[in-house]
């Protein structure tokens, strides 16, 4: 059997498993409540694009959205893991980027209909290197930040999310049972803007880790 090794998670993980609305303030800036309960969603697999390679603008949005996210990578499965016992079932963590179109996804939201074209696109979750548990000692008080062309637009910290990651795990195993290489993405701070084909964007987790990536047009459909 070959091994899989789990730093390199995002060429066997088989779920990307996305938390919205995970802080009050960026909810708010885009008019919507405070959740009660974690709003859930998933990218496939093919949504992964690494540092290097360029994040592709759909030809079908004129508003793609950056949010940059703390993702936790799963190392050993679970279904109904109580919160006591969460951080066991993590291996480390990655830089993350929800590319979402949010024309897209304002129109799915008024029709009802899934956000699936709006978040899961090929290449609509931009990942750094694999980071080991050990490099995150406390994973609920991290600053994240991203940059447009040298500009700061996101600044935050994971210790105002509002659910947290024990709570997380515990709670989406409850109802979808995580895998080894499987990979959360735990919700994105205020600050959300557009960018355009060429932009540069830099993120970086605060004395932990930076990536960058260029924004291409796609040519794959109108
Ligand atoms: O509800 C909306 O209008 C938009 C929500 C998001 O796209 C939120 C996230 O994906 C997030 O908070 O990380």
């Amino acid at each position: 059997m070959t091994s899989r090794n789990i730093s390199r998670f995002w060429e066997w993980g088989r779920k990307i498993i996305c938390v919205g609305r995970n802080y009050a303030d960026h909810a708010k800036e885009l008019k919507n409540a405070v959740p009660t309960e974690p709003i859930l969603f998933l990218k496939p697999p093919s949504a992964y694009v690494r540092e290097g390679s360029p994040i592709l603008v759909p030809l079908y949005t004129s508003n793609l959205h950056h949010e940059v996210e703390l993702g936790v990578v799963i190392g050993k499965g679970g279904t109904a893991i109580p919160q006591s016992a969460a951080m066991e079932h993590v291996a480390g963590y990655a830089l993350c980027l929800d590319m979402t179109a949010r024309d897209i996804q304002e129109e799915c939201k008024s029709k009802g209909l899934p956000w699936t074209l709006a978040k899961a696109f090929n290449t609509s979750c931009p990942i750094s290197e694999f980071i080991p548990k050990e490099r995150i000692p406390d994973p609920g008080s991290v600053k994240l930040w991203l940059k447009v062309n040298d500009q700061m637009k996101q600044s935050g910290c994971t210790s105002q999310m509002i659910f947290s990651i024990p709570y997380l795990i515990s709670y989406i195993s409850d109802f979808i049972s995580l895998e080894e290489g499987d990979l959360i993405l735990t919700g994105t701070p205020k600050g959300v803007s557009a960018v355009q084909e060429h932009d540069e964007l830099q993120a970086g987790i605060e004395d932990v880790i930076t990536m960058n990536l260029q924004i291409i047009k796609c040519p794959l459909k109108a």
